[in-house]
């Protein structure tokens, strides 16, 4: 498996390259609304579009669930042990905000649960990479290197980051048990990236999300040795017929 990560690395890159040329032609993107109301543009295919060209080649005989093609029939997918999990574009109002704060999602899913997961930022030029049992790391202009959650100190400010684009009153009340904390809004999955290379120290989600916004989010949070629980579960988290998740808390431990 880990022998896999330098090509996930690579072609999530690779869709990250597809998305920044057209980010950079802003006057080209069309927003058409998909059928739930969320947003849908070129970048999101492009990306899918090759992530499923490369995937299908390095892995033939693994599944892949896609945003962007997760009309499966579970009656299909409860017989997938291991599956690739795919976000092409996760934070595309960030995108189409221009504030860079999307990033690129392929997670490996054994059993129902993300062993091996890759998040990159292409704007940010950041990609964090992650395969359980070995350790989490991000790489950037400064080169590679391994990145740990932290705990909060006690007596000092706990950080805490959550959804940008959507807000949830129910954060409000979870931040009332921490007298002293600041709460930075963040789009996309960069705020698993966040709790796990200690910028933050909990990202509490109270509020939708689906299962290929966190896949790859829960491994490198979880490789760094931060905790995801997710509210309200029963059985392995990524191996169930909702693809919408519930509630969860990713913390350092
Ligand atoms: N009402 C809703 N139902 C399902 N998922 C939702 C949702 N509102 C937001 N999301 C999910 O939250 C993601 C954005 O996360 P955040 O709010 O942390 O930036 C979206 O990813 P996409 O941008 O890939 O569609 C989307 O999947
Ligand atoms: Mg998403």
């Amino acid at each position: 498996m880990a022998d896999w990560l330098p090509q996930i690395r690579r072609i999530a890159v690779a869709a990250g390259d597809a998305i920044l040329t057209i980010y950079n032609q802003p006057e080209a993107v069309a927003v058409q609304q998909k059928a739930d109301d969320s947003p849908l543009t070129a970048a999101d295919l492009a990306a899918h579009q090759l992530i499923m060209r490369e995937l299908t080649s390095l892995t033939p005989d693994i599944p892949v669930l896609s945003e962007e093609a997760a009309d499966i029939p579970w009656t299909v997918r409860q017989h997938w042990h291991c599956y690739w999990l795919v976000d092409p574009l996760d934070g595309t109002k960030e995108f189409i905000k221009r504030n860079g704060e999307f990033t690129v999602n392929i997670a490996l899913i054994v059993a129902g649960e993300p062993v091996l997961g890759v998040i990159h930022a292409p704007v940010l030029a950041k990609t964090y990479s992650a395969v359980l049992g070995l350790g989490a790391f991000v790489a950037d202009a400064k080169g590679e290197r391994q990145i740990h959650a932290v705990e909060p100190v006690p007596g000092e400010t706990v950080r805490l980051v959550g959804s940008k684009s959507h807000y949830q009153p129910e954060v409000e009340s979870y931040l009332a048990q921490f007298p002293q904390h600041e709460l930075v809004a963040v789009g996309s999955s960069l705020k698993f990236c966040m709790v796990a290379d200690g910028t933050a120290h909990i990202y509490p989600r109270f509020g939708p999300t689906m299962l290929w916004d966190t896949g790859a989010g829960h491994a490198i949070a979880v490789a760094a040795g931060a905790s995801v629980q997710y509210l309200g579960i029963d059985g392995p988290a990524y191996q169930r017929e909702n693809l919408l998740n519930g509630n969860f808390i990713v913390k350092a431990n």
